[in-house]
């Protein structure tokens, strides 16, 4: 397998969004879990996008495994790697966009990576270096209450320079529009003044044309799936990747078996879904404070959905509010409540499958990482798209056989996501 486009994704929900993202603008693409063991077999693509759960851990951790996926994207043949971060920029002072952006730009001989988080038709935009999510700057978007990233800052000049040992500079919007030309004398530009980063901006599909049609003259850029969308384009007008059709279809075909809806994401559009999802379909809130202090909860939960399941879909979760998710946190520290709940939704999932679950929707990024950890998927292959952001999703070479499943981002989807997911998966 030889592939153009190789991309290293912080979390699993990103990695979908991206796969989707590359698959609906022409490019054959997979999704693995981590670096796929040599003996999967991995139908022949265009792009493979490398899921890895280090949106969180330390930055020096997150720096190992992107450089050991690196490596394993460029020896298959990728001319180009993209990290992708969250369009919101997910990340804290320590965080690792900076680290690990500096680490992949070292590993291909150096230079300054452009990065942009603009996904504008999920409402992400980037302006004179600032991130808006929805019209808001990010420090006054539902993301200031995220439970392990709060965001509390726009301006992602600083926030990116805070993390980073090099200079961060801007590509203004007055240059994008200027075209690739412009883009790329600035970068130049900013190279000779010694940055590492220069931060995009973008509003819209045709910014980051130009910036996809620019980053894929270097070995590495930073960003989410708008770049991803720029940069596939930019593949497909080089005439270097076939006309091939994505195999959607294929992808779609149905597994039958039970269903269900596993959900650890606290941001304010799960939050929203759920309550829409409780007037068709049976929910289960999980007690965390139950659950953090022993394994009766776990065990409830399971019995619960157990009686319920052959009926119909299920819905289990752990999501709460600000409030609660701050009271939480006070008592049992941030990091340790967020994975006993990972943990714990994880054991869930398992044993849903266990009891014949094979379509399966799980909302937020680490839930996702956990869940599909603890089953042992080891790749997807991308199926048709729910919502911008969320495609459908087919396992490849799992263990109990074909499952379909659907990796919310925690902020995708309309409020009818849950059902509009269980619709299209049969
Ligand atoms: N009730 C709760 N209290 C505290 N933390 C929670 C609660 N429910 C879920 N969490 C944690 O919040 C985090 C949500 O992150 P994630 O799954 O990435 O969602 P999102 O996609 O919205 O960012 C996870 O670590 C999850 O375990
Ligand atoms: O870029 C995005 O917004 C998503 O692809 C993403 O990474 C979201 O992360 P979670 O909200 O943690 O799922």
């Amino acid at each position: 397998m030889t592939i153009l486009l190789g991309s290293i994704a912080d979390d699993y929900t990103g990695a979908s969004d991206l796969a989707n993202t590359l698959t609906k603008n022409g490019l054959r693409t997979v999704q693995t879990v981590g670096i796929p063991d040599p003996s999967l077999a991995l139908p022949d693509v265009d792009a493979v996008v490398v899921s890895m759960k280090i949106r969180s851990v330390a930055a020096a951790d997150a720096v190992a495994a992107a450089t050991r996926a690196e490596r394993w994207l460029r020896e298959r043949g990728a001319v180009h790697v993209l990290y992708k971060i969250c369009s919101t920029f997910d990340s804290t002072d320590a965080g690792n966009i900076g680290p690990v952006t500096e680490a992949l730009s070292h590993a291909a001989g150096g230079g300054t990576v452009l990065v942009t988080p603009a996904f504008p038709e999920t409402g992400r935009t980037v302006y004179l270096g600032h991130l808006f999510v929805d019209g808001k700057p990010l420090n006054e978007s539902p993301l200031k209450d995220h439970p392990l990233n709060p965001m509390h800052d726009a301006n992602l000049v600083r926030v990116m320079a805070r993390q980073s040992r090099g200079g961060v500079d801007t590509v203004d919007l007055a240059t994008v529009s200027a075209g690739a030309g412009a883009v790329k004398a600035r970068l130049e530009a900013i190279r000779a003044e010694g940055a590492t980063a220069a931060i995009a901006d973008a509003i819209c599909e045709q910014d980051l044309e130009t910036l996809g049609e620019v980053a894929l003259q270097a070995p590495v850029s930073t960003g989410a799936s708008g770049l991803g969308l720029g940069l596939a384009r930019a593949l497909m007008r080089s005439g270097r990747v076939g006309c091939a059709t994505a195999a959607t279809a294929d992808a779609m075909r149905p597994v039958g078996g039970l269903a269900a809806i596993v959900a650890g994401s606290c941001s304010s559009a799960t939050l929203r879904q759920l309550e829409v999802a409780e007037r068709s379909l049976p929910v289960l809130r999980l007690d965390t404070e139950k659950l953090l202090a022993g394994p009766d909860e776990i065990s409830a939960a399971i019995s619960w959905a157990g009686n319920r399941i052959s009926a119909g879909p299920v819905v289990v979760a752990a999501s709460a509010s600000p409030q609660t998710v701050a009271r939480l946190q006070s008592q049992y520290g941030r990091d340790a409540s967020g994975h006993a709940i990972e943990t714990a939704t994880s054991i869930i999932a398992e044993e849903l499958m266990t009891r014949g679950v094979r379509r399966l929707v799980i909302a937020g990024g680490e839930t996702s990482g956990a869940a599909v950890d603890r089953l042992a998927i080891p790749a997807f292959l991308i199926g048709l798209e729910i919502a911008p952001g969320v495609p459908v999703l087919r396992t490849v070479g799992n263990k109990q056989g074909d499952m379909l499943l659907a990796l919310k981002s925690g902020n995708f989807g309309g409020e009818d996501f849950f059902t509009s997911a269980l619709a299209m998966m049969h």
